[in-house]
């Protein structure tokens, strides 16, 4: 007995070790990931902030630093409406409380869009992904099983990028390196390319393999292209032929380098396919990391569900969004 709780209790010890040090090396991975925003806005935040009194010349300084971060015209006013208000209520004087507080306005304007992603409530969970072409929707899937394996879920894929022969052979690479099935189909150059038929094959491969979840990859496509915009709107069609209530979730892949078009892209998208869930990649490679605030100031009374960013190319590099840690690691 006692011996059965002590293992037990080692265990626990283990695993809680285990997962301590998995935060700090995502804390520091984020860090690393995020470190080109942090290093243009927080290095500006902190040269601004330091022996300055708060005054209207701070406020314009602010404003710039946030507008050149990207931040956009209506998170930027919503930030320093905020963060005026706070500095009166609180009656704060100085610039370290005034940088305290920016945070915490910060936290609370992009906490809104940390909604994570339940995936427990069908089975199999069908996962749609779109987005303009060359987001990282390929790899955000390679990423995406990665991670839902790591939670002993079980995962299959769906080659539903017909167009572009390198996101099949990149998925088919990944599969086989991961254990994952793919569903693809074949290399034969005389068919005609069907993605909502790979996708309909790969839910009905789920359903007879018991399957968890299936990550249905899509062609990149511009919002202007309209026949590709009905094309994906069939797509979702037939994906809810395969299966009732189907997908489960319309993920749209935005790329953090695309600034204040992420925001175009997102309207376009939603207006075809009603979108649930957003991924944002390529934070690393951006020092305009504000643009997830231009996202959240979009739609105050409604905001978008963030489900996951990316940082980084390799398999590890995409999380679960938390608006605290974000904003702590842009913060020097
Ligand atoms: N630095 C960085 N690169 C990324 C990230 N996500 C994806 N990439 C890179 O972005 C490039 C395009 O990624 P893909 O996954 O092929 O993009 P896609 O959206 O599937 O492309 P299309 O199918 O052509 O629309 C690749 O070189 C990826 O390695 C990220 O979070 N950070």
């Amino acid at each position: 007995m006692f011996s059965l709780f002590k293992s037990k209790k080692n265990s626990t010890d283990k695993s809680s070790a285990e997962d301590n040090s998995k935060t700090e090396s995502w804390t520091s991975k984020i860090r690393q990931g995020l470190a080109r925003t942090r290093q243009n806005f927080g290095k500006q935040l902190s040269s601004l902030l330091s022996s300055r009194k708060i005054d209207e010349a701070l406020y314009d300084e602010l404003e710039t630093i946030l507008l050149t971060a990207d931040a956009g015209v209506n998170a930027t006013n919503l930030l320093l409406d905020a963060l005026r208000k706070k500095v009166k209520r609180d009656a704060l004087n100085n610039a370290e409380q005034l940088k305290e507080a920016l945070q915490e306005t910060l936290i609370n304007l992009l906490a809104p869009l940390a909604q994570p992603l339940d995936v427990t409530t069908k089975k199999p969970f069908i996962i749609m992904i779109t987005g303009v072409n060359g987001v990282g929707k390929t790899t955000t899937i390679g990423k995406l099983a990665h991670y839902f394996q790591s939670q002993g879920k079980s995962v299959l894929l769906a080659a539903g990028d017909t167009f572009r022969a390198a996101a099949r052979e990149q998925l088919l690479a990944w599969g086989e390196r991961n254990n994952v099935t793919v569903i693809a189909q074949e290399s034969d150059s005389q068919k005609k390319s069907d993605p909502a038929a790979v996708i309909f094959d790969a839910i009905n491969a789920a359903k007879a393999r018991d399957i968890d979840i299936v990550l249905a990859d899509t062609a990149g496509r511009l919002t202007t292209q309209m026949h590709l915009m009905e094309e994906i709107k069939k797509i979702k069609r037939v994906i809810n032929k395969a299966l009732p209530d189907a997908p489960h979730e319309v993920l749209l892949v935005l790329d953090a380098n695309t600034g204040q078009n992420a925001l175009n892209q997102l309207k376009a998208f939603d207006e075809a396919l009603g979108v649930s869930g957003l991924v944002l990649t390529k934070l690393d490679g951006t020092a305009k990391g504000g643009v997830i605030a231009a996202i959240a100031a979009q739609y105050p009374q409604n905001p978008p569900a963030l489900r996951f960013i990316g940082i980084g190319e390799g398999l590890e590099d995409l999380r679960p969004f938390d608006a605290q840690e974000f904003v702590e690691a842009i913060f020097d």
